[in-house]
Formats: C-alpha cells, structure tokens, sequence
C-alpha cells in the first residue's frame, strides 16, 4: 500500500488524547501529523514523544498541515459539524467520534454535503461494531439460527459522568451507541421512541434525570428497550440480550476476570469505556485506516450518524415533553443505499 496516512487529530481530551496514542503506537499504516484543540496544553500534552506531530489551537489550521491526509474528530459534538463540512471541502477522510452531530438539522446539513460529494468521506465513530461480543452476536442473529428477534434488551452503565453532562445527553450521546448497534443488529431503522425517568438517583448531580428508561420501537416491529444509568457508582458495563423466535442470546458479561482466593471469589467490573472497549477502538481506528488507505468507507457512516441523530433528537423530546415520539428520517440519498 501507499503512503502512511497521515492524520489531524482535533480535540485532546479522554478520546482524542488516546486516538493519539493508538494512531502512534497501535496502529499500521498511520502517523499522527496534527493535533488541534483550543487547549494548547492538552494538544502539548497529548503529542509528548511523538514524532513530527504539529500542535494548533485552531482545528480548521491543524487540516491544512503539511502531510495531512485524513482527519479524526473527538472534539465535543456540538463542534463536530463544522470539523466534518471543513474536511469534506478540502477532500480530506474522517473519522468522526459519536454522536456524529447531536441535532438533526446539522446532522442532515453533512448529509447533504456528503451526499454532494457524490463519494462516502467520513465514518462515524460507532466503535460497538467492532466489539468481539457485539460481532459474535451480529453472526449470530443473521445466521438465522435463533430466528426473528423480537426484543433486545440492553444496559449501559457508567460510574460516573462528566461535570458538562445534561439530561439530554443521556440519549444523544449515552443512548446513541444503542440506536446504532440495534439498526445495525437487527438491520432496521427505529421508528418510533418513547422516554421514561424513574426518580433521579441520589448519587446523580442535582437536575440530573439520571437513570432513564428508552423503548424504542423497529419498522420490523421489534422492541429495544435501554436502562441508561451514567452515575451508577459501581461499574462500566453495556449488556445486550436479543431475544428471538427461537432462542436467546446475551452479550456483556464476558470481559472480566474472576479472582478465586481465600475462599471467596471477586469479579472485575471495568470502570470505564477506555478499558471495556479498547480491542473495539484498536479494530476500529485499524479498520478506518486500512479502508481510507485503499479510498473505502466501510464502517458506519454518514446516513447511520444522520439516523442515530434523528432517533436522540425524537428521544430527547420524548424525555423533556412525555409520550411517544415517531422518528421521521429524511429520504436515504442514492449514496447510501
Ligand atoms: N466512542 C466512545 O466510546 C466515546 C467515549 C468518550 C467520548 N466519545 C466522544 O468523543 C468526543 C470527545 O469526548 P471526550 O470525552 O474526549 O471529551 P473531552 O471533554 O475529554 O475532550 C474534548 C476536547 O476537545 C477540545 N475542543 C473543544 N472544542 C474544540 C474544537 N472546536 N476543536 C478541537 N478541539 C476542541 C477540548 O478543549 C477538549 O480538550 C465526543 O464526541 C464524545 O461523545 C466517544
Ligand atoms: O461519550 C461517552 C461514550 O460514548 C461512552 O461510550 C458512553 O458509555 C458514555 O455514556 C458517553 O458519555
């Protein structure tokens, strides 16, 4: 193959930061060659030892760098639109964290512009896809042995959340992994989401609606119901079970050691995503840049960002209004079908 791809990394926090680290020194076929964030200290911090890498405050700049070639965007969401449009006008391949962008307008706005293009640039960080468990269950619901699902069920647990994070964000960003993985396992788009919150828990900041109970309903009629609980206090932990004709199937529960001593045995919990998904983000960001190499998107991509938007946006409304809310997604341009 080709050159190195030589990537701008915008934004160094807890994601960006450890994209970094893997660009250098995980992955194939790739270097780091600009890291932007308005934080210079963060951008300092996060390039130390690598080799070649230039540090902006300005994203837009970090793009026109010398030896640029590809783009990874683990900015905060709301940033993320003009990062991707930025990319797109100059040509440049991407990967873009989750959520691809938070509201719908903009999602569409990308969309469009992709869809323009007339060729597939970017792909949206929906790192679950490159899970083992996630993938195991993948083969296994389209080989058909358990026959139709009906339901999944899934739990998505952090210990903790972030000073900035708001009730919203527990489906736009949180709930957005579930909306992907369900379209992706089943094959379906969600139609329809209705949000629940039982009383806040005690270890929640104040204001915070944290648990929260998402049902969402499949153009296939199958039902996907998510607890979502981001101050848990106890644990990373992401289960799914797909409940079908003919069988069950449960994925979640397999990334832990069990210490057996002194007549009793402890069970390791993860304590956050970088732990519990790190093979998932060494496949991904490896697979991104195979792909981008040969000039191929082949994960997740635009249309599955712009419908993970629309499907939030509906939840997001269900939670602050009540009720059910439909998802109505744009007709799907001839680019993604
Ligand atoms: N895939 C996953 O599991 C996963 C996990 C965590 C975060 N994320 C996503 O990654 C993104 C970043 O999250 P994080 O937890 O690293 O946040 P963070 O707050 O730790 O870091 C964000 C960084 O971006 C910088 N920044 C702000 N505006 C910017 C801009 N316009 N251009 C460049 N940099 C900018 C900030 O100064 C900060 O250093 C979000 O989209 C988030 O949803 C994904
Ligand atoms: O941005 C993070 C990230 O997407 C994690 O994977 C998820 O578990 C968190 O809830 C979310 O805040």
């Amino acid at each position: 193959m080709g050159d190195l791809l030589g990537v701008a990394v915008l934004g160094a926090g807890h994601m960006g930061a450890d994209h970094v680290r893997r660009l250098d020194q995980v992955v194939s076929g790739a270097r780091v060659a600009a890291v932007a964030d308005p934080d210079a200290d963060r951008a300092r911090e996060a390039v130390a030892g690598v080799e070649g890498a230039v540090v902006h405050t300005d994203p837009v700049a970090a793009l026109d760098a010398p030896g640029v070639s590809a783009v990874l965007i683990a900015s905060p969401g709301p940033a993320h639109e003009e990062a991707l449009l930025a990319a797109f006008a100059r040509g440049l391949p991407v990967l873009c964290e989750k959520p691809m962008v938070p509201d719908s307008a903009g999602a569409l706005r990308v969309l469009e512009a992709e869809a323009r293009l007339g060729r597939r640039l970017a792909q949206i960080g929906f790192m679950r896809r490159y899970d083992a468990e996630y993938l195991r269950l993948k083969a296994l619901l389209d080989g058909g042995r358990l026959g139709r699902p009906l339901m999944l069920h899934c739990t998505h647990r952090n210990v903790s959340s972030p000073d900035h994070f708001t009730s919203a964000m527990l489906v736009n960003s949180s709930v957005s992994h579930e909306i992907d993985a369900a379209r992706w396992l089943l094959g379906q788009e969600l139609t329809a989401v209705t949000v629940l919150r039982p009383a806040p828990s005690a270890g929640a900041p104040p204001g915070l609606a944290d648990p929260q109970f998402v049902l969402f309903e499949t153009e296939g009629g199958a039902l996907v119901d998510v607890e979502v609980f981001v101050n848990c206090g106890f644990g990373y932990q992401v289960r799914c079970e797909a409940v079908c004709e003919a069988g069950s199937a449960r994925i979640g529960d397999g990334h832990t050691m069990v210490v057996t001593a002194g007549g009793g045995a402890t069970e390791e919990v993860a304590q956050d995503y970088l732990v519990r998904f790190a093979d998932a983000y060494d496949r991904e960001v490896q697979s991104w840049v195979d792909a981008t190499r040969r000039g191929l998107v082949t994960g997740p991509g635009v249309w599955d960002g712009y419908a993970a938007s629309v499907v939030a946006e509906a939840g997001v409304r269900s939670l602050e209004n009540g009720g059910r809310v439909a998802v109505d997604l744009a007709p799907r341009p001839a680019l993604y079908r």
